[in-house]
């Protein structure tokens, strides 16, 4: 390791999808002296140790925090305060607290109330992410060219500079970005998107007999995008809406005029409308993939057939 560890010992709580990646990504590049982690059932602590996530495992994250000089919390936005008022009293003075929670005004709500005097809280969020869940589905090169987001609640600038080069060294693109702008901006382009995938499942799932034959045989394009959206997990996703949930009524709402308009051309038969319409969303794709930005589905050779 040819440069010292950006942080002395790194506590995961919850140890999932992004815990994992963080831990095979800060391993592969020496980026934390020591991964402690800790998760609520022995199964995924057993897992977490097997696959070399964490140097140690703790039954509770009360325990895992002590003198963790950076503590990041991996659990769904709903789960946040009961832990941040569990570990509050045992943080080391001068630690950095982190998320990767999906929303950031409720988790600043649920979380900063409980930070003592002397703890730098920084929310972030990873936007990387797949499908998969549990300590098994984490991989290393999860955030490499995708943006991670951290919100300056009034945190200490060396200390969020400092949590910025982890992300870095990990790979990411950080941006700093205000909690509520973050809400929004994801409401249009994670929350309300796999709604609209859950929805569509949904449909589909309704006309059993069509998903008994058709679907499934035929689901080669689009749909399928969708079932994989659809799959994600439950209690994450749940979370989400329940703690975006205006940010997500006011983009659904939009949504919901944009549809009707596009029934009613098709119902009149307006071609001309229709065809403006994708000719804009077309130039909006192309308009991603010319700035480099078309990361969303990476698959570094691995489950390319299940997406
Ligand atoms: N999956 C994604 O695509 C993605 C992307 C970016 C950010 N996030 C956010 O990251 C966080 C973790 O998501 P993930 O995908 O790693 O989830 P995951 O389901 O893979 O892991 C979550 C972990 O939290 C634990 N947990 C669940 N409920 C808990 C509770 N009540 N108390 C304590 N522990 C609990 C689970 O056992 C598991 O160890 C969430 O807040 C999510 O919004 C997810
Ligand atoms: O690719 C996926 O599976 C994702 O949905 C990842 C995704 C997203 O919407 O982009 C999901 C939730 C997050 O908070 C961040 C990333």
């Amino acid at each position: 390791m040819s440069h010292p560890p950006v942080y002395e010992r790194v506590a995961l709580i919850g140890l999932g999808l992004i815990a994992g990646s963080m831990a095979l990504a800060m391993k592969r590049a020496g980026l934390a002296g020591e991964i402690v982690g800790t998760a609520r059932t022995a199964a995924t602590r057993e897992v977490a140790l097997k696959r070399g996530l964490c140097d140690r495992v703790c039954e509770t994250a009360a325990e895992a925090v002590e003198d963790a000089d950076l503590v990041v919390l991996c659990v769904p936005v709903g789960a946040m305060e009961t832990i941040a008022i569990e570990i509050a009293p045992h943080l080391a003075p001068g630690a950095t607290v982190t998320d990767v929670g999906s929303v950031k005004r409720a988790v600043i709500d649920a979380v900063a109330p409980h930070i003592p005097d002397g703890i730098h809280f920084i929310p972030g969020h990873p936007l990387a992410g797949t499908e998969q869940s549990g300590p098994e589905a984490g991989f290393a090169e999860l955030f490499e060219n995708r943006f991670t987001l951290l919100i300056d609640d009034g945190a200490d600038p060396d200390a969020i500079a400092r949590l910025a080069r982890l992300w870095t060294e990990m790979g990411a693109r950080v941006e700093v970005m205000d909690a509520d702008h973050h809400d929004l901006v994801l409401a249009v382009t994670s929350h309300t998107p796999h709604l609209i995938a859950y929805t569509m499942v949904g449909v589909a799932d309704d006309l059993r007999r069509v998903t008994d034959s058709e679907v499934i045989k035929y689901s080669a394009a689009g749909f399928r995008d969708f079932t994989r959206i659809a799959a994600s997990d439950p209690t994450m996703w749940r979370d989400v809406f329940l703690t975006n949930k205006d940010a997500t009524l006011e983009i659904l709402g939009r949504f919901t005029e944009e549809l009707f308009a596009l029934q009613r051309a098709i119902r009149t038969g307006d071609g001309e409308m229709l065809h403006d319409y994708f000719t804009r969303t077309r130039a909006i794709r192309r308009g991603i993939i010319d700035a480099g930005q078309d990361t969303a589905t990476p698959d570094f050779g691995r489950g390319g057939g299940k997406r």
